[in-house]
């Protein structure tokens, strides 16, 4: 079209799908606060933040985090404000089970959740409820934790109770966030809760029955509850995009390990047609185990009736997205503990500077990031249905509410996510992380993930709007991401209907 003989610039409006599912995201211990009212038990988060605050950045802990035990109906007003078809949070095991086991259920925790979830589909708005983010009840650990191999069916006996009290009003269910962050930093690694920090088989032991217990889980819920509940039950799994850093083969081939590190040991052994663990690092990890004395591999093997049992057990796959990384078989290497999965796999990690850097050392602005991600999985695991259960951008506490950074990173990892979409990839939804400003478990609050700016030095943990949840509020709204929108003022409101 030439308009005063120039070619005008046609907006070519790119849409979400119209049943494209907008949310957010949280967790418990990082917003509910009321760590032992109610009955609740004690959790491995609690038990850190109160044994070991030097290892949190501002020796701070989750006790009432943003309140949000008292404060769920404001919350519940933000996600009217923002116009979301649903909201990502978590339970907190310890607040339903005190002690774990279901011998001893806190009706007064199952009260709050019903609560959250009725005052949510007051308003339709869907509840996508993770099962497990992190927080074990202390009491388990105090059995080995994730290391016991009684834990899937400690879990299985949570998880049904979960079913059976929230299923007829929850159709979306998550059995675990992260089993990179549970196992690889809570057990192989010092940097998560319970710090267990056997580095030589805490990774993989827990891996094993994190899998186990997944699989049990959903077996559970699809031939108990399905057939009359009718939802959907998956995984969530970090899945950051890590490149070859050239295209030589060996930087190929050192990308896919790092893959295999971080998320393919997980997702392998639930979404591959194989099943099992990935073949390369399982005969790395073999290999070096008996070299190094052990007299079986520090990855402990599936059966073959495990393998079945864990093969196919998803409805959807759960992507945490945030960042991309460069690997190369020789270059920008750093010392790991021997044994540890890292020095297993023995490969080198690196982001070029160009790439904006957040509030969060691991977390920079990587170009196709989402896309990257998306197309790799789309083409490993035959295009399962994905959600992107978190993706977000971190500034510290005294960054204006004017987050412009913040919309730069949304409109990018939006419109990636559109580039997968056209792609082929059968992205479903896309939950923004976080709601509102969280405990950032190690960092305290000295991270801000939120779309609601959070004052922590108020009785009432006062919520505020930042700019970028007007910005999220109209691609909801619209299902477009306009460049050049700009809110009109700093005020939010509720659309009718919402
Ligand atoms: C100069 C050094 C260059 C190399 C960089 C070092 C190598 C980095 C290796 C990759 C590590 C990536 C780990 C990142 C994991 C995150 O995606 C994950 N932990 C995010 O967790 C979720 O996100 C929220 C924000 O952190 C969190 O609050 C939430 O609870 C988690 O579900």
């Amino acid at each position: 079209m030439l308009i005063g003989g120039c070619l005008a610039q046609q907006k070519q409006e790119r849409h979400f799908p119209s049943d494209f599912i907008f949310g957010a995201a949280t967790s418990a211990y990082q917003v509910e606060g009321g760590w032992n009212a109610d009955g609740k038990g004690e959790s491995i988060w609690d038990r850190l933040a109160h044994t070991k605050i030097q290892d949190v950045l501002d020796q701070s802990t989750g006790d009432i985090a943003a309140d949000t035990y008292n404060n769920y109906k404001r919350d519940v007003e933000m996600m009217r404000e923002l116009g979301l078809d649903a909201y990502r949070f978590s339970l907190a095991w310890s607040r339903i089970l005190p002690d774990g086991t279901i011998n001893n259920i806190n009706e007064a925790g199952v009260t709050f959740y019903n609560n959250l979830i009725d005052e949510m589909l007051k308003y339709n708005i869907k509840p996508l409820v993770t099962l497990y983010h992190w927080d074990l009840p202390q009491k388990l650990q105090d059995l080995g934790g994730f290391m016991n191999p009684l834990f899937p069916e400690w879990y299985e006996d949570y998880a049904r109770l979960a079913f059976e009290r929230f299923g007829d009003r929850v159709k979306l269910w998550i059995t675990f966030n992260e089993p990179r962050e549970i196992c690889y930093e809570g057990y192989g690694g010092y940097t998560k809760a319970p710090q267990v920090n056997r580095t030589d088989i805490g990774t993989y032991h827990c891996g094993k029955n994190l899998i186990l217990a997944h699989a049990k889980a959903y077996r559970t819920y699809v031939t108990h509850f399905k057939p009359t509940q009718n939802g959907e039950c998956g995984i969530t799994i970090s899945v950051n995009w890590f490149g070859p850093l050239t295209d030589s083969k060996e930087d190929e081939y050192a990308a896919e390990l790092r893959r295999q590190a971080e998320w393919g040991i997980y997702a392998e052994p639930i979404f591959s047609e194989e099943g099992g663990w990935p073949k390369e690092i399982s005969e790395i990890v073999a290999k070096k185990s008996i070299e190094q004395g052990y007299k079986t591999s520090r990855l402990p093997e599936f059966t073959n009736e495990e393998k079945k049992f864990v093969q196919g057990t998803y409805d959807f796959f759960g992507v945490n997205h945030y960042s991309s990384y460069l690997v190369s078989a020789n270059e920008h290497k750093v010392d790991h503990p021997v044994p540890s999965i890292l020095a297993d796999v023995d490969v080198g990690v690196y982001r070029p500077p160009a790439w904006m850097p957040s509030a969060s050392t691991w977390l920079v602005m990587a170009p196709n990031s989402v896309y990257n991600a998306l197309t790799h999985l789309m083409r490993k695991y035959n295009n399962p249905p994905f959600y992107i259960t978190e993706n977000g951008w971190s500034e510290h506490p005294e960054a204006p509410l004017i987050d412009n950074v913040r919309i730069i990173y949304y409109r990018a990892a939006l419109n990636s996510a559109l580039d997968a979409i056209e792609a082929g990839v059968n992205l479903k939804g896309y939950m923004a992380w976080s709601l509102l400003d969280n405990y950032e478990w190690t960092e305290g609050y000295t991270i801000r993930f939120g779309l609601y700016q959070v004052d922590f030095e108020s009785e009432q943990r006062t919520r505020t709007a930042r700019k970028s949840a007007f910005i999220y509020k109209q691609i909801v709204k619209t299902r477009v991401i306009d460049p050049d929108y700009e809110p009109d003022n700093m005020t939010m409101w509720i659309d009718e209907g919402h």
